[in-house]
């Protein structure tokens, strides 16, 4: 599985926000994306998401499942906001992912005492969403990933609100997805100490191009 973003470019009301970003993910491969405030790192991620169009550009996903229209069907996107109802506890949250996601093809999502173990959290999926701290909200954001089947995770600024041990812990479960064949694609303005890692640089728009591509 390959996925290939050619020549994409993207508006938000009038400004042109990057244009001309390139780049192709193999299977187990991960992309960073950095630059400062306002370069257009979310904006990006919404596109790959399927949540924003294009203006230009393709996004494609080569042998990927053939029923497969659009990458975003694929994926996780882990946006700034954590997607979870306050009032719900956490496993009714999960459980809701779980089921309104549903499996890629080719794997199985965990269940949902495994997925809270996995982000370290075990033993409080019985309390509301809104109960937890900002950064055991943020850590049962991430058991999200884990409780439905996607190959590609789209994340951003995932380790906001995290503290050191929940950074490693965060790293541990990216690269075991790439492990399994998985694409990441994250923004980040931290290190995020990922393995088999390009780092795509953007400059915000200048007129000639949008992004930079090297490997990290
Ligand atoms: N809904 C919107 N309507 C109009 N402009 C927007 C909208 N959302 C974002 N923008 C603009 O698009 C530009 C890129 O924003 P984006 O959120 O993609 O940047 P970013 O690199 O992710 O920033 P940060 O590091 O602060 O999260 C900014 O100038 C922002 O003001």
């Amino acid at each position: 599985m390959r996925l290939l973003a050619e020549g994409l470019s993207a508006r938000r009301g009038e400004d042109l926000i990057f244009n001309d970003i390139s780049f192709a993910l193999s299977a187990g491969e991960a992309l960073v994306v950095t630059g400062p405030n306002g370069s257009g790192k979310s904006t990006l991620l919404r596109v790959l998401a399927g949540l924003l169009m294009a203006e230009k550009g393709s996004l494609k996903l080569e042998n990927g499942p053939p029923e497969m229209r659009h990458p975003s069907e694929l994926s996780h996107y882990l946006g700034h906001r954590n997607a979870m109802k306050r009032e719900l506890t956490v496993a009714e949250n999960l459980s809701f992912w779980k089921n309104f996601m549903g499996d890629s093809p080719g794997g199985s999502g965990r269940d949902l005492v495994e997925a809270v173990e996995a982000v370290g959290l075990p033993g409080i999926a019985h309390l509301p969403f809104g109960y937890l701290s900002a950064g055991q909200q943020r850590r049962m954001a991430m058991a999200k990933l884990l409780v439905a089947h996607r190959p590609i995770w789209i994340l951003d600024e995932p380790t906001a609100a995290l503290d050191a041990g929940a950074d490693r812990l965060f790293a541990g479960l990216v690269n075991a997805h790439l492990d399994q064949g998985g694409i990441v694609v994250a923004a980040t303005h931290q290190p995020l100490g990922l393995e088999r890692t390009g780092e795509l640089r953007m400059t915000g728009f200048a007129g000639v191009g949008g992004g930079m591509w090297h490997d990290a």
